[in-house]
């Protein structure tokens, strides 16, 4: 539709000297969007100190003998909780107290590695941590998995409870439960595991452990006398936690006498090394030398490598039934690793475990090289990261004013805002534009060609350009979500009129103590993915917490909007919208990208449509008015954003035949680690 134009592109490129993030153009437009190990030669920092002086262990790879941890030595476990209730500090406690790591008061959230973890200060990918601890003269192998508390990575948490036996639940002891605490409750309940639930913060002017406790009983049927009060951020009583593990969960349950039987849960993926999967041991043993068959590919590995994490790497001679840690075996493909595969010995096959439901992505985009020529190594760059993210989904898209590129499935946005900002940090050093994000709409087609050329009648639509016409589709379906809101009573009425705006319908009602209610309602994605969430936490003054899991689809009266400027429809901003709101989000777009396009001598036109009805019309302003849009931040350095902006700056310039320069934009850090941020300006020269 449009030829690129060297000259923007050029000063696109000039603009991505600041490291652009993600942006929420959504935000603007439609009001409101593993560590990678080191080389193999690269030597654990820490150690188990107390299975070896720190002296010895500098300068050879060692292999650890893990054979004299027999399974009923072993306990595998996850820490899960709400966002910010303080899993990863007392992940930092357990690690000094077991001699995993020195005691520093400088040790802040250990496990979490990476760039984007400790910038956003919340845990997006499961970190394992191997644990040796003496109780009562005996030793014990104690397997830690430190869980993101967020609901878009909620996928990593089912994961990581796959290879434990219980888990620590642990609630602030002044928030008390929060949405995200029900939901990983029942997580670890279905999955028939043991329950330590753990109160912490006890150190806060406000803690009430005593209200919390009386919560979990109501809540979750457990006695309050089960809870264990500890704080974790000064130590105090955080042994008996480690106590507890041994003396409440299980064991690991395996097969006595079977050959190898791993469970492949989690990989990373390193340059040099390839694939570093994560794996339990069910059955069996594995050492350097295995040949080893992927149940799911069939294919056949020699094992380089087997050890622990402790929490960084260290070789172990062989992996023993119960064990959980790391194998390396020369898998180069990323769509080798399969999260969920059993691994088995060659020529020993076993029942294959029954591995996870794949991840179901409630958002999606399109992602494009900022520079075509880049394409290849961008390509590359997202199948490594998708190694280390397997829920993100990979399609390939292209689009007249961006190029050839790829629709990607998120499990939220923030999930979108972290795996963009990995691949433009870390070592991925890669440059994208993204779009605007859509959730996945159906259709039911009507005409018996269509059903014939995509070889069913239901089509799942993830790109709002390919919305098929009303005249072809019996209905509509968009997909919906059980939410449960947990908020102080005070709120009740502000919360209910936000959900009613976003056509939402109560589903159930309770108070969990005297002041707090806890509320379900069935909301359409698409009235939450974006903006719901900032919205409940301003009215609730940040005292409200949201989750939400997946409900299926029902029927929706939805219509495609074309957005047209001067007459010319634009592909990259159609959307797809209610009818019931079809009016609101047009004349939103279009006042938005009224105030986006910079002042010409000309004016523009930005019309909404629906078919060949105009619903919304907004000229741009003229060079002559006096309009300031600039927005700086705290430091009155310019910020700003390339990547949904971009897409649309791009798309804007090219319908107007105009190069495009992006200027400022302000950004903040909400509550949930969710790094918004909105654009000022778009200069034309
Ligand atoms: N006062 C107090 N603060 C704590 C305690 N434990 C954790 N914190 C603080 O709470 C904040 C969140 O702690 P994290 O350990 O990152 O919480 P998390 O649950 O791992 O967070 P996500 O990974 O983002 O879900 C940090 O600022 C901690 O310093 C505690 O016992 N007392």
């Amino acid at each position: 539709m449009f030829a690129v134009n060297p000259h923007h592109t050029a000063r696109c490129l000039h603009l991505w000297k600041w490291k652009p993030h993600v942006c929420a153009l959504r935000r603007h437009l439609w009001g409101q969007p593993v560590t990678v190990w080191g080389g193999d030669h690269v030597l654990p920092t820490f150690h188990p100190t107390n299975l070896r002086p720190a002296a010895s262990y500098s300068t050879k790879k060692e292999r650890i003998d893990m054979s004299e941890y027999d399974v009923e030595y072993i306990r595998n476990f996850s820490i899960i909780a709400h966002v910010d209730h303080g899993k990863s500090t007392l992940a930092d406690r357990l690690l000094e107290i077991t001699g995993c790591i020195p005691k520093a008061a400088s040790n802040k959230q250990v496990l979490d590695k990476l760039q984007v973890e400790r910038e956003r200060g919340i845990t997006v990918k499961a970190q394992t941590a191997s644990l040796f601890y003496t109780y009562e003269a005996k030793k014990y192998l104690l397997n830690l998995i430190d869980t993101p508390g967020h609901v878009d990575f909620s996928y990593e948490v089912s994961r990581s409870l796959s290879a434990c036996q219980g888990v620590l639940l642990v609630v602030d002891a002044n928030e008390g439960i929060q949405a995200q605490t029900v939901a990983n409750f029942f997580l670890a309940f279905e999955a028939q595991l043991s329950i330590i639930p753990i109160i912490n913060k006890i150190d806060l002017k406000n803690a009430d452990p005593e209200r919390v406790e009386k919560q979990i009983e109501k809540m979750f049927d457990i006695p309050a006398s089960d809870c264990i009060r500890i704080s974790a951020k000064l130590g105090t009583n955080v042994e008996t936690v480690l106590q507890e593990v041994v003396r409440r969960l299980p064991p690991p349950k395996i097969e006595k006498g079977s050959p190898l039987k791993a469970l492949l849960f989690d990989s990373t993926f390193d340059h040099y090394r390839g694939v570093v999967a994560s794996i339990a041991l069910c059955g069996g043993d594995v050492c350097k030398g295995n040949k080893i068959v992927s149940a799911h590919s069939g294919k056949c590995y020699e094992v380089n490598e087997v050890g622990i994490l402790t929490p960084e790497e260290v070789p172990a001679e062989k992996l023993y039934a119960g064990q959980v840690g790391y194998l390396i075996a020369g898998m180069k493909d990323v769509q080798e690793a399969q999260i969920g595969d059993t691994l088995h010995l060659l020529k020993q096959p076993v029942e294959p475990l029954p591995g996870f439901k794949p991840a179901k992505p409630m958002v999606f985009a399109g992602m494009f090289p900022v520079d075509q020529s880049e394409y290849s190594n961008l390509k590359s760059a997202l199948e490594k990261l998708t190694l280390n993210d397997s829920s993100v989904s990979v399609s390939r898209d292209s689009s007249a004013a961006l190029g050839a590129g790829w629709r990607l499935g998120f499990l939220g946005l923030l999930h979108m805002e972290v795996f963009n900002q990995r691949l433009e940090q870390e070592e991925y050093n890669a440059s994208v534009i993204m779009t605007s994000p859509t959730v996945p709409y159906k259709a039911v087609l009507s005409s018996p060609k269509l059903i014939k050329e995509y070889g069913e009648s239901e089509i799942t639509i993830v790109n709002p350009s390919a919305f098929p016409d009303k005249s072809v589709v019996k209905e509509y379906l968009e997909p919906m979500i059980l939410g449960t809101i947990i908020s102080p009573d005070d709120y009740l009425g502000k919360i209910m009129s936000l959900c009613q705006t976003r056509r939402a319908e109560q589903k159930s009602f309770l108070y969990i103590d005297e002041h707090r209610i806890m509320m379900k309602y069935l909301f359409p994605l698409n009235e939450i993915v974006v903006d719901f969430y900032d919205n409940l936490k301003s009215l609730s003054s940040g005292y409200a917490s949201f989750d939400y899991e997946d409900a299926g689809y029902l029927p929706a009266d939805l219509v495609k909007m074309d957005i047209l400027l001067n007459g010319r429809p634009v592909e990259e901003l159609v959307t797809i919208a209610h009818r019931e709101k079809a009016y609101e989000v047009g004349k939103a777009i279009c006042e938005r990208l009224r105030d986006a396009i910079p002042r010409q001598l000309f004016e523009i036109a930005v019309q909404a449509s629906i078919g060949s009805k105009i619903i919304a019309r907004e000229t741009t302003f003229h060079a002559s008015q006096n309009l300031m849009h600039r927005r700086c931040d705290g430091d009155n350095k310019e910020t700003f954003d390339s990547s949904h902006l971009t897409a649309a700056a791009t798309v804007v310039a090219k319908s107007i035949d105009t190069p495009a320069i992006l200027s400022d934009n302000t950004q903040f850090l909400s509550e949930n680690g969710c790094n918004h941020k909105f654009f000022g300006i778009i200069i034309f020269s």
